[in-house]
């Protein structure tokens, strides 16, 4: 059978889209969701994203990394999955929905999506990083030379030695201005470093700011795959009003033969 997709990057982090409002999609089929995000023997992405009808919200959304299973919330696809809800007439420039990890409110204009996270809590302070969750869980670590990193590598070191096999996303850090770090992103679930990481860049965010390595509260944050900002509001309890902010866009659409 011929399966409809879209095809969508957000700061160069890929996401293979479906519209699965009438829910035909096998969600559990973890070797099809693998299959489509193959770089040769299928569509090629970073994750697989389904949008479906949600009672409360203008629509939910269904995660998962390259690997086929689902995974926690990813911000770049959250983020792209607005701009592809847009592309299909389900909301206009604000809108609320439904992810795994709770209700998200964004707007789009221009190409460029707003999507705001959930409230943060703990950062926890270890001896050379710093680990958070921020709809996914993420390791902040500053290092020297993230240009000439192995990031793959490291990151691979760090995801399983560190974190076991539940693992966490690892980020390397480098700080360029007092409100501007270059990032660089090993992804779990995809089990590689990929051009950008949405939750990841607000982790860092809001890692640097707690450790006192900026006092702004709207940091820019510059991937591999383009420019991303984050803006928060530091309260008692941890961090609210988080707003990730970048483009995010359709880059082609087609029909991908599945053996069923
Ligand atoms: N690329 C995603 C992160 C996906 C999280 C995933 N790798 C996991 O931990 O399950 C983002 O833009 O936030």
């Amino acid at each position: 059978m011929l399966l409809n997709f879209f095809k969508y990057q957000g700061t160069g982090n890929d996401f293979v889209m479906i519209d699965n409002r009438k829910e035909f999609f096998p969600k559990e089929n973890v070797g099809l969701v693998s299959f489509l995000c193959d770089r040769r023997f299928g569509i090629g992405a970073d994750g697989l994203i389904l949008l479906e009808n949600d009672e409360d919200t203008d629509f939910k959304m269904v995660y998962y990394n390259s690997d086929g299973r689902q995974g926690t919330m990813c911000g770049n696809g959250g983020r792209c999955i607005v701009a592809f809800a847009h592309y299909l007439g389900v909301v206009d420039q604000n809108t609320s929905f439904m992810a795994v990890d709770g209700l998200h409110n964004a707007t789009i204009a221009n190409g460029i999506v707003s999507l705001e996270m959930q409230n943060v809590g703990e950062i926890k302070e270890k001896s050379n990083s710093l680990f958070l969750n921020t709809g996914s869980p993420h390791h902040v670590q500053l290092v020297d030379g993230l240009k000439d990193f192995d990031v793959r590598k490291e990151g691979a070191k760090l995801r399983y030695g560190l974190y076991g096999e539940k693992g966490s996303n690892i980020n390397f850090v480098d700080q360029t201005a007092e409100d501007t770090f270059n990032v660089r992103t090993y992804e779990r679930g995809v089990e590689d470093e990929t051009f950008s990481c949405g939750t990841g860049v607000t982790a860092v965010a809001l890692a640097m700011y707690h450790s006192g390595k900026t006092n702004r509260d709207l940091v820019k944050i510059v991937t591999p795959g383009g420019n991303l900002q984050v803006k928060f509001r530091s309260n008692a309890n941890g961090y609210d009003q988080i707003w990730l902010t970048g483009p995010a866009k359709l880059v082609f659409k087609g029909e991908i033969n599945v053996e069923s």
